[in-house]
């Protein structure tokens, strides 16, 4: 089985070393050797250390090493739209089987990597582009194809995890925590995919897509980074018993005539110290699938990183050596459901908000008052003041998002208000 590889950075370097480490027991489970005739990157003189690599294999020219008639599998751990979907399209079409870890495209274009992959007869696998490690699209794509899924929430960007643990635990600046990330080698080349919740949002996709049947692209998510949680979050959510995590919440639902929809959101949310998710600390994510036959399921390990993300990518690569000796493919992905998108604005949630007042007779009463004309429900009001100053912090029970978001918006007009300090939603 020759192998193009594409890319050779955190990723990259990892599957080169696992390649070469494992080499025996890999053509044991494969039946066959698997070897690399061709590595693509940017700076092919760039210093990859001690890489158990021919320094002659590397390339610049990517399509060239695609197009190469001997290549049979082309990995792809470079991210990023163009030039990898030309690539792939390239490689998918022709016939030969694909690798990827690339979350960013699957969740902008996946369609066009699935028809090209039908078009070749040709397997698509990318189990490595949703939470590193973690076994999780194989269980939904295969395990669960009997079943119906529910509902899938959890942890799926190892960066804002990791960020937000720090802050939590020892006070760290996000500054600072983000530097620690990226030299881990847990964020994307720009961390900005990461910290305003655009990975997380690829990631939730590409679960959605797979979990209820159906093309759910980058834009059908509601996305919101954690680049507005700030110290006074994690201390309120503290006091509350509560910890912020990045979540990621699809959900299948039906209307009154049983017609179903989806729902896919990406945001930061205080959930309670005592609930499962909230224990998942540093670069860990963690997914429970509920299904209607199996229940709950939860899924846990490192969701970011060289050596973790590498493991997913040669369990691929195996799967789809494997499938190319005996001939066959995997069958194409079963997106039939056609299903539409809830907006936002409908899915029920509960906000947290913190607000800097003035401390005078009637603001407590107005400030309910905007809420119930919203038609929404206060379950606690904490109010401490500071002179001619006062803080209120209200957490709501479960309402319209729309409905939350416009009492904050009109909140924001009151002549009292000086300032909205904190908006959070609360899950669970
Ligand atoms: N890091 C992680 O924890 C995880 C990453 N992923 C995904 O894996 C992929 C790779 O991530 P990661 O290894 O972290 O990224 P890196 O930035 O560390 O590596 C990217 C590699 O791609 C090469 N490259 C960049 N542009 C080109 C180009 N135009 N032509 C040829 N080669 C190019 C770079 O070359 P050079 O070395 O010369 O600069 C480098 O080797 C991304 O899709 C990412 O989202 C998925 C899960 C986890
Ligand atoms: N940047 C990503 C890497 C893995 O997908 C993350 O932090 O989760």
């Amino acid at each position: 089985m020759r192998l193009a590889l594409l890319g050779c950075g955190t990723v990259g370097t990892e599957v080169v070393r696992l390649l070469h480490e494992q080499a025996a027991d890999l053509t044991a489970r494969v039946g066959a050797p698997l070897e690399i005739v061709g590595i693509a990157v940017r700076r092919p003189g760039r210093d990859r250390g001690d890489l158990p690599v021919d320094p002659g294999l590397f390339t610049t020219d990517a399509l060239g090493l695609v197009k190469r008639e001997d290549v049979d599998v082309v990995v792809e751990v470079v991210g990023g739209i163009e030039p990898a979907r030309t690539w792939l399209v390239e490689a998918l079409r022709a016939g030969k089987s694909v690798v990827t870890a690339n979350k960013a495209l699957l969740a902008e274009d996946g369609g066009t990597l699935h028809d090209a992959a039908t078009e070749g007869g040709a397997d698509l696998y990318y189990e490595a582009s949703v939470a590193g490690a973690i076994p999780l699209l194989r269980p939904l794509r295969e395990s669960l194809q009997g079943d119906t899924v529910t509902r899938v929430t959890g942890i799926v960007n190892g960066t804002t995890n990791f960020i937000l643990s720090a802050m939590d635990a020892t006070g760290a600046g996000f500054e600072e925590a983000l530097e620690e990330a990226t030299a881990l080698g847990y964020a994307e080349a720009d961390p900005t995919a990461d910290v305003e919740g655009f990975d997380a949002a690829a990631k939730a996709s590409i679960l959605a897509s797979l979990a209820f049947h159906t093309r759910v692209g980058a834009a059908d998510v509601y996305r919101e980074g954690i680049t507005a949680v700030s110290a006074r979050d994690v201390a309120s959510a503290k006091q509350m018993g509560c910890t912020i995590k990045l979540l990621c919440i699809a959900t299948r639902a039906l209307d009154q005539d049983g017609k179903a929809s989806v729902s896919v959101r990406v945001h930061p949310a205080m959930i309670p110290t005592s609930h499962p998710l909230a224990s998942v600390g540093d670069a860990f994510n963690a997914v429970f699938v509920e299904a209607e036959a199996a229940g709950q399921l939860m899924f846990y390990g490192r969701g970011a990183g060289g050596a973790p993300t590498a493991s997913a990518v040669l369990g691929d690569i195996v799967a789809v050596a494997r499938n190319r000796l005996a001939g066959t493919r995997a069958a194409s992905e079963s997106n039939y459901a056609d299903l539409p998108i809830r907006p936002m604005g409908e899915a029920v949630t509960r906000y947290h908000v913190s607000l800097d007042v003035a401390d005078r007779a009637g603001v407590l009463a107005t400030v309910a008052g905007i809420f119930a004309k919203h038609d929404v429900s206060i379950a606690t009001v904490r109010q401490s003041g500071r002179g001619d100053d006062a803080v209120l912090v209200i957490v709501t029970h479960g309402a319209p998002d729309a409905a939350l978001a416009a009492t904050v918006e009109e909140l924001r007009g009151l002549e009292f208000v000086r300032a909205i300090a904190s908006v959070l939603r609360v899950e669970f």
